[in-house]
């Protein structure tokens, strides 16, 4: 690495010197003794079961005789022709495609899904589910631009993205003609798009404007297992409008196109999913064999205590011992990638010189979607790429290149507790389907080695599937987006699995508190306004009351700089030293207004990253802010809600703003000298990361709740009591 990178890197991230020292990397397992191959062999080797490219099976079952009116190939439909006259700049790809085992099974796909209105692929890893099964019906006349399009729609837009990309190329057109990708804050499509790919809460949108989806003839929800909030609402929706289609009738008189919906996954419980869109129509499984190369199963031979140790010194393992290769890490969260990142950029310097040299590359949520799509990247010549993922990279991609996969086994989960209102986020072990599909990505091109940094017995125990996230977050946001659809009935609303009561109540009471719901729960005009923002109701109502107060400006920033974990770093051996640069930015009304003022010093400095450094803040996250805040001045602007600001520095204004999203977020201070949250009158405490800790203040308005030791309000700011009995309900009105 050169020098400048290098003190790139180690401005940039800090925590990492410190967690360098936390990790004593075990003599034992230390990467420069792996010559001694008997020694540091802590894994046994479990070959996987091989491939053995058998043919791929036919259909397997049926759940309906039932016959239903069939669709014909529409073989004179222009898009045909254009379609099959396309020019295919590679001919490799043609060939590339003709080998993955779907292509056997195209027309019996195309075939079931003439005949029946809803079909199940249980494709397995690499089959070619993702990136065939909308091609197979564009080729074969039944998706056209007049019969309507197809959206597959995928739990994350890398995913999205990626498989636009690939598609188009293999389709032989640029990305955004005949194949393109609609994700958040970014949409790349035209007129002529055909396979459109997109998020599952794009998708949602979507429906708001088009409730029977008429746009689309097909519809496949891709990934299914996963079972994401929004996927499983657009099972229903999605469900819903083909139902309307199928009995209803345009201005014509003419019965609408059918919509025939596929549900695609490597692993889903396919006899659960027939049953459930088998409700009025006949469902059909199709399995499909993979197409991996064998990946070979290593498991830790005993429990590790520390992962990111163990990640560490089996990624410099793999670096040193096997040809090469890129290495796909599985690590829980952005703050473990950081550190690790800094540790092995740290161990790059000191390579022997006939060593490749190490390259790595970041992949989370919250990384802008550019970065994100670095990884697809090649390593340059005399490199070795090491992707430091978390479970975003465990579906639907393929990174070109990576031959070794090491997991953690590790996945942050997050859970709303819905009877005190407190959310956490907490690192626990991943499904075994979650460690199958990690496996998986090293197989995609060729042979490859994934190794498990748990037991096979850890294997053995943990859970087939992670529970739907439905049964364990919090619900304001889609159920605000059911009651923009007109469903009134939430509660008997036709979920795969229904969430708690509890969960439902505390969702419809918390949109009742943000006046997006009247009293008898049906939608307002401000809900349906705050509805048409892609945000949690608590932002999108931020946002509409600042056109009010003119504070759009700091509304807008506050929200972006929310959208980290953290603008600051403060390692644990300089906790003094980031505390004391902290002060600078400190501003009595609290958390909010202090990052603020970071947010205006960092412009003022131009983002320069010796500032940064010396000032403890996490230059990476300011750039997602910055970002951020750019996306939304965007949608604000689209909203017509002007984002100039004439509030001045009146810092009260941009926190009476604040306060009509998180209203529900306050407390109150007992005579015990305690708080005690206004809603829940629950015993909470101010976060010793705040600027307010320990302060005793009449009112504290907080963003978030978190219980480690004790429940703790973070994001506090200093409010007083009687704005919440005053100006709140006014500007509510
Ligand atoms: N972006 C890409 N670049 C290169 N090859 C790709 C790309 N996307 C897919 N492929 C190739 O096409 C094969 C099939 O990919 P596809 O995503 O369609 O499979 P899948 O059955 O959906 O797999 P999974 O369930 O694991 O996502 C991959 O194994 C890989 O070899």
């Amino acid at each position: 690495m050169n020098t400048s990178r290098k003190r790139e890197h180690e401005k940039d991230v800090d925590e990492l010197e410190q967690s360098k020292k936390n990790l004593k990397i075990a003599n034992n397992k230390g990467i420069h003794k792996k010559k001694d191959k008997s020694k540091t062999n802590n894994y046994k080797q479990i070959p996987q079961k091989k491939n053995d490219n058998k043919q791929p099976s036919k259909k397997l079952d049926s759940f309906s005789n039932r016959k239903i009116p069939q669709e014909k190939p529409d073989n004179n439909d222009d898009s045909f022709k254009k379609n099959s006259k396309r020019n295919i700049t590679d001919s490799n790809l043609i060939e590339f495609r003709k080998e993955l085992p779907i292509w056997q099974e195209r027309s019996n796909l195309v075939q079931a899904l003439i005949e029946n209105d809803t079909i199940i692929i249980m494709g397995e890893m690499g089959s070619g589910k993702s990136t065939q099964t909308p091609q197979f019906l564009v080729e074969a006349g039944l998706v056209t631009l007049k019969k309507g399009i197809i959206a597959i729609s995928q739990p994350r837009r890398v995913a999205a993205i990626s498989l636009a990309s690939r598609v188009s190329q293999e389709f032989g057109t640029k990305l955004g003609q005949k194949v393109g990708y609609s994700v958040r804050f970014d949409d790349k499509t035209s007129h002529s798009t055909l396979m459109k790919y997109l998020t599952d809460g794009m998708l949602l949108r979507e429906l708001l404007s088009d409730p029977l989806l008429l746009k689309y003839s097909k519809v496949i929800l891709d990934e299914a297992h996963e079972r994401t909030m929004r996927t499983d609402i657009l099972f229903a929706m999605v469900k819903k409008a083909q139902e309307t289609r199928k009995n209803s009738f345009n201005q014509k008189d003419k019965k609408y196109e059918p919509l025939k919906i596929i549900i695609m996954s490597a692993t889903l419980d396919a006899t659960r999913f027939a049953k459930y869109f088998n409700t009025w129509y006949s469902s059909i499984i199709l399995k499909i064999p993979g197409r991996q190369f064998p990946v070979t199963i290593n498991y830790a031979s005993e429990p590790q205590s520390d992962y990111l140790d163990a990640a560490l010194t089996t990624t410099m393992q793999i670096h040193m011992d096997q040809p090469k290769g890129d290495i796909l890490v599985f690590l829980p969260g952005q703050e473990d990638i950081e550190i690790l990142e800094k540790l092995i950029n740290d161990y790059g310097t000191s390579l022997p010189p006939d060593k490749l040299k190490v390259i790595t590359c970041l992949l989370f949520a919250a990384l802008p979607t550019e970065q994100q799509t670095k990884v697809f990247n090649f390593a340059p010549p005399g490199t070795r790429k090491i992707i430091l993922a978390t479970n975003i990279a465990e579906t639907s991609i393929t990174i070109r290149g990576v031959r070794y996969v090491v997991d953690t086994g590790k996945c942050k989960i997050r859970k709303f507790n819905a009877k005190i209102g407190m959310e956490s986020l907490s690192i626990e072990n991943v499904s075994k389907n979650s460690a199958d599909q990690r496996l998986g990505r090293a197989g995609r091109e060729a042979p490859g080695i994934c190794y498990r940094l748990f037991t096979e017995d850890e294997y053995n125990k943990m859970e087939r599937n992670t529970e739907p996230e439905i049964k364990r977050c919090n619900l304001s946001s889609v159920i605000l987006l059911l009651k923009a659809l007109d469903i009134d009935d939430v509660l008997g609303f036709d979920y795969m699995d229904p969430p708690s009561r509890t969960l439902l109540k505390k969702a419809l009471e918390h949109l009742y508190i943000l006046k997006a719901l009247n009293n008898q729960g049906k939608i307002t005009e401000l809900g349906k306004k705050m509805a048409e923002f892609p945000l949690e109701p608590s932002y999108a109502r931020v946002l509409i009351a600042s056109q009010e107060l003119s504070c759009t400006r700091e509304a807008i920033e506050i929200v972006s700089l929310l959208s980290v974990d953290s603008i600051f770093f403060s390692p644990q051996d300089q906790r003094e030293y980031a505390s004391d640069a902290k002060k600078k930015f400190m501003s009595p009304f609290g958390d909010l207004i202090t990052f603020l003022n970071v947010l205006r010093s960092y412009e003022a400095q131009k983002g320069n990253s010796e500032w940064c450094y010396q000032n403890f803040i996490n230059r990476r996250n300011m750039k997602h802010v910055i970002d951020v805040r750019k996306q939304l001045i965007q949608l604000c602007t689209r909203m017509g809600i002007p984002t100039n600001s004439s509030c001045g520095n009146e810092y009260e204004i941009v926190l009476k703003c604040m306060l009509c999203g998180f209203f529900r977020n306050s407390a109150i201070l007992q005579p015990t000298n305690n708080y005690r949250t206004v809603f829940s009158n629950q015993s909470v405490n101010i976060h010793p990361s705040s600027t307010l800790f320990n302060k005793k203040l009449e009112a504290v308005m907080y963003t978030e709740l978190v219980l480690t030791t004790r429940p703790y309000m973070k994001n506090v700011s200093a409010i007083q009591s009687n704005w919440l009995y005053d100006t709140a309900p006014n500007i509510q009105q």
